[in-house]
C-alpha cells in the first residue's frame, strides 16, 4: 500500500510541504497517547470563549512546539490561541492554521475526535480557503486516518503498526446522500434552516450527529450527505470558525466534488476578518449545498 511520502511525491509536492505534512500528521500517534493523561478540563477558556479541555491544550502546545522547531513555518493561527503567533526563523513561506483537537466535548466519553490543518504557501494565516496549499485532518478512531489533498484531489491514509500511513483510498468523490448533521438547539432554529432540515427528512434522510465535526464530515465525505452549525435566532454567527475549521474541512470538501456554503455563498471566498472569525455553516453534497442556497434566496 501507498505510504504517505510517496503519494506526496508522485503528487508533485515540493520537499518542504511534503517534510511539513508528514510531520504534522505523524503527530496523530502522541495525541492519542495523551488522551488517557488529558481527560479533564483544563479550567481556562479559548478566545471563542469555550472550556478548554486538557487535551486541547496539551495538543496545541505540542503541535506548535513541533511547528516552531521544524523551521518550516512562518506563521501559525490556532483556534486555541489568542493571536496569530510568528516564527521569525522560520526558512519557508508556509503559513498553518488548526484546531489542535475537534470534538472536545467527546474526550471523556471515548467517541471519535480529530485535528484539523490548514496550509498556505502565501505566509498569511487569514486567507481565504480557496488559496489553501493543503488541507488534511487525522481522525482518531477504531484506526488513525489521514485525510488530505494538495489541490490533486483528496485522499485517506491509515496509520499502521510500525507508525507509516498507507493509503486507503483516493481520488475520494462524495456522492449525493441524505445523511444530515446540525448543531444548535432545535427550538432556536431559524425557518430557513428549518426548512432545509425538513426537505431533507422527507426524502428519509438519515440524522447523524455526534459532536464531532470531523467525525461527521468524514462520515459526509464517504456517503454523501450534510454537516450544518448554522445561524440561530439568538446568533447569527454560528459556533464553528470560518479559518481553523470551515477553510480546510470546505476545500477538502470542493477537491471531493462537494461544497461549502453559510446559505449565501462559498465559504471559500471569503477572508476571514480575525482569526477566530465565527461563521455559519453548510458542508457537504453539492445538491444540497445547491439546494439549501435556493431556501436562502426564497
Ligand atoms: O455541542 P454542539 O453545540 O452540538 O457543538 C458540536 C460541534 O462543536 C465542535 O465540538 C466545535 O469544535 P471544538 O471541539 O474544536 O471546539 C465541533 O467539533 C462539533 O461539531
Ligand atoms: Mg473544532
Ligand atoms: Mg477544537
Amino acid at each position: 500500500m501507498t505510504t504517505l511520502r510517496e503519494y506526496l511525491d508522485s503528487a508533485g509536492c515540493e520537499p518542504a510541504l511534503s517534510d511539513l505534512i508528514v510531520l504534522i500528521s505523524a503527530q496523530a500517534a502522541p495525541i492519542r497517547d495523551a488522551f488517557i493523561s488529558n481527560q479533564s478540563y483544563a479550567g481556562t477558556e479559548n478566545s471563542s470563549g469555550e472550556e478548554q479541555a486538557a487535551l486541547d491544550v496539551w495538543s496545541d502546545e505540542h503541535i506548535t512546539k513541533i511547528l516552531e522547531d521544524s523551521g518550516l513555518v512562518k506563521e501559525l493561527a490556532s483556534e486555541e490561541k489568542p493571536d496569530i503567533l510568528k516564527f521569525p526563523g522560520a526558512t519557508e513561506n508556509y503559513a498553518v492554521v488548526m484546531d489542535p483537537l475537534d470534538g472536545s466535548s467527546l474526550i471523556q466519553v471515548n467517541l471519535c475526535v480529530g485535528t484539523i490543518v490548514g496550509i498556505y504557501d502565501n505566509g498569511d494565516a487569514l486567507s481565504k480557503g480557496e488559496d489553501l496549499r493543503a488541507a488534511m485532518y487525522m481522525l482518531y478512531g477504531p484506526m488513525t486516518v489521514l485525510t488530505i489533498t494538495v489541490g490533486k484531489g483528496v485522499f485517506t491514509f491509515a496509520m499502521d503498526e510500525t507508525g507509516e500511513y498507507r493509503m486507503l483510498d483516493g481520488p475520494v468523490k462524495m456522492p449525493e446522500g441524505k445523511i444530515y448533521g446540525s448543531g444548535g438547539l432545535n427550538k432556536d432554529w431559524t425557518e430557513k434552516h428549518r426548512n432545509f432540515i425538513e426537505s431533507i427528512e422527507k426524502e428519509g434522510g438519515k440524522l447523524r450527529y455526534s459532536g464531532s465535526f470531523v467525525a461527521d464530515f468524514h462520515q459526509i465525505l464517504k456517503y454523501g450527505g450534510v454537516y450544518c452549525y448554522p445561524a440561530t435566532i439568538d446568533n447569527n454567527t454560528g459556533k464553528l470558525r470560518l479559518a481553523f475549521e470551515a477553510n480546510p474541512i470546505g476545500f477538502i470538501a470542493k477537491q471531493a466534488g462537494g461544497a461549502i456554503s453559510d446559505g449565501h455563498t462559498s465559504l471559500l471566498e471569503i477572508k476571514p476578518e480575525k482569526p477566530h472569525h465565527k461563521t455559519p455553516i453548510y458542508v457537504g453534497s453539492s445538491g444540497l449545498i445547491k439546494r439549501l442556497e435556493e431556501i436562502y434566496r426564497e
